[in-house]
Formats: C-alpha cells, sequence, structure tokens
C-alpha cells in the first residue's frame, strides 16, 4: 500500500531515471492527449463501477484513476504543490 505523495514520488523519480522497465516512462513519453485519454477512461470507469459495482471494485478503479491524474501532471511537469496550491 502507498499514499498518493508515496506513489507521485515514486513515478518522478521512474520518469527523472528514464527506468526503461517503467510503464509510467512509457505513458508519460505518449504524452499529454494519451495520458488525459486514460484519465477520462478512468474516471468513467470509477463512476460506473460506483453506479453498479461494489466498493472493492470502485476503489480499484479509484486507484487507477489517481495514478492516470498522477501520469497526466507529469506530462506537463507539475508537482504535487502546483495542484495542492489549489485546495
Ligand atoms: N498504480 C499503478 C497503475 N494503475 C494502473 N496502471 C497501468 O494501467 C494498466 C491498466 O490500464 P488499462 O487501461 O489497460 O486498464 P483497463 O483495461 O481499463 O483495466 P480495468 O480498469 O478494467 O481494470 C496496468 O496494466 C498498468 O500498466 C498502473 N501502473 C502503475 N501503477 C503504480 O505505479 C508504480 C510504477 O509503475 P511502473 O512505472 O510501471 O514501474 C507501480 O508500482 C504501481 O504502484
Amino acid at each position: 500500500m502507498k499514499t498518493f505523495d508515496e506513489l507521485f514520488a515514486e513515478l518522478s523519480a521512474k520518469v527523472a531515471a528514464a527506468d526503461p522497465a517503467s510503464g509510467t516512462v512509457q505513458a508519460v513519453r505518449d504524452g499529454v492527449h494519451a495520458a488525459g485519454k486514460k484519465v477520462v477512461e478512468e474516471a468513467s470507469e470509477s463512476w460506473m463501477a460506483a453506479e453498479h459495482e461494489t466498493n472493492e471494485r470502485t476503489a480499484e478503479e479509484i486507484s487507477q484513476l489517481l495514478y492516470r491524474v498522477q501520469v497526466l501532471m507529469l506530462t506537463r511537469g507539475l508537482t504535487l504543490d502546483d495542484v495542492y496550491a489549489h485546495l
């Protein structure tokens, strides 16, 4: 288990190191358009899970949504502080 901040630190390090085994590095290379589509896809799957599936499935989909939001942030070079400044 990891927190949102811990995941972002892990993904940032992989991107900085251009880790060749990392799916995140490839996803960031794929760019903003592809990353944005993934956010929308996981958001809709989270919504559908919340409407029709169990809490466990809903939590799983939301975890993927959070991951995809972080990938989108990384494609733009945004930090957690950039986002938290608006909370
Ligand atoms: N949390 C995630 C995570 N969530 C989703 N994914 C990726 O997203 C893929 C699933 O996306 P799809 O669109 O194929 O999913 P889907 O078909 O909609 O599947 P469902 O939503 O129906 O389950 C997975 O196979 C992973 O490649 C993730 N990839 C990585 N992470 C975390 O990121 C860390 C670093 O990962 P790497 O960069 O790959 O080393 C990992 O340790 C994890 O903690």
